[in-house]
């Protein structure tokens, strides 16, 4: 019996549609054949994957031991929750959603207390006028003591937080408080606000490999292909097809293109009549029409590419060399 290859995805919140959305786009199309309410899927056209629904968290320390292969979550949960993360799992691509600061915030009221090191002074002298600690609320409970330890504040103890957290100093369970934040409106009803170097990680959605999984020769194969279909959408995305003819094309032009407007030519220079076929970067589409037609290109096509399969896959590469450390 053959050991299937685990891709954990999250089962809910803002993570799950964009995850699943990300995987449609890369041509891996997430399928639960047993109905909605399964936690169980599958990846269309490759058997042996089988796709585990967890949420963040759960993603976060099924990583750590080994029990997925690979999985997406965001870094902030990785970060908490795995000691030595880097060590254990591997970042390999950070996805562009999910984008979340784990911050520092104190009540606004606070006017005196700008920054870690303002606020060094005001926990030692809390400490010494009341004779206990400033009370720090958080689920983020690592992130709170490496961080605080490298900007030497120590008069402070952690009250662990497990919703609702930025509601602590109103109802007076803490004086400040650690926690995650995008827009910044939950801190800014709550009368609360981020020191000026307060900012402890951006986070954001990451596929992530596990150390620990059983890479088999097979899983590996799974991995490859996986991460060749993502490869191919990311490398697709990053450029817009642009073709055109016109009998001056010469490698100096080639290179004038490549240097201002970042354009590779996937495919080598024209054909015998002239023919071109070029890779550009979306914001220097426009000026790069206008360079082809002013050294003699009649008509420039422009088009979106779907995938750009190339030899190299980077991603594998990067899971391949963290694998063999
Ligand atoms: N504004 C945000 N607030 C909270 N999490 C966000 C935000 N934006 C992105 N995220 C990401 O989503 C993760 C939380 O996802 P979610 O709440 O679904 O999972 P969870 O906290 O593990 O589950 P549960 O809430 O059931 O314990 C965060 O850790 C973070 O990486
Ligand atoms: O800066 P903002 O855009 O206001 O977002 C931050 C808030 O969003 C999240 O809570 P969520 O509503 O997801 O509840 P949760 O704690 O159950 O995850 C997070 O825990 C913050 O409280
Ligand atoms: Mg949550």
């Amino acid at each position: 019996m053959t050991v299937p290859f685990v891709l954990a995805v999250p089962s809910k919140g803002r993570l799950q549609e964009n995850t699943e959305a990300f995987f449609t786009r890369a041509g891996l199309a997430l399928a639960k054949p047993r109905g909605a309410r399964d936690y169980r899927g599958t990846l269309t056209g490759l058997d042996n994957v089988e796709i585990a629904y967890l949420s963040a968290s759960e993603i976060a320390s099924q990583l750590a031991r080994g029990m997925v292969h690979l999985g997406v979550t965001g870094e902030d949960l990785l970060r908490e929750s795995i000691p030595d993360a880097d060590k254990r799992v591997l970042l390999i691509d950070s996805l562009g959603f999910g984008s979340a600061n784990v911050v520092v915030a104190v009540p606004q009221a606070w006017i005196d207390v700008r920054t870690m090191a303002d606020l060094d002074d005001v926990t030692t002298g809390f400490r010494a006028q009341h004779n206990r600690r400033m009370r720090v609320a958080t689920k983020y409970i690592n992130l709170t003591r490496n961080f605080f330890a490298a900007h030497g504040v120590v008069d402070y103890r952690i009250v662990e937080s497990a919703g609702a957290t930025e509601g602590a100093p109103a109802v007076g369970t803490a004086e400040m408080i650690v926690d995650i934040t995008t827009t910044g409106a939950t801190l800014a009803a709550n009368g609360l606000k981020v020191l000026d170097d307060g900012v402890i990680l951006r986070s954001q959605a990451n596929l992530v490999a596990s150390r620990d999984a059983d890479w088999s020769a097979e899983a590996r194969e799974t991995a490859r292909v996986i991460l060749d279909h993502i490869a191919a959408r990311a490398r697709a995305s990053q450029y817009r097809e642009v073709r055109t003819r016109f009998t001056g094309c010469n490698e100096a032009l080639l290179n004038e293109a490549h240097n201002r407007f970042g354009v590779v030519a996937p495919f080598g220079g024209p054909t015998s009549s002239g023919m071109l076929t070029l890779h550009c970067p979306p914001m220097h589409l426009y000026a790069l029409g206008s360079f082809l037609r002013e050294h003699g290109a009649d008509t420039v096509s422009i088009a979106s590419l779907d995938y750009v399969l190339d030899r190299e896959n980077p991603l594998f590469a990067r899971l391949e060399t963290f694998l063999r450390q």
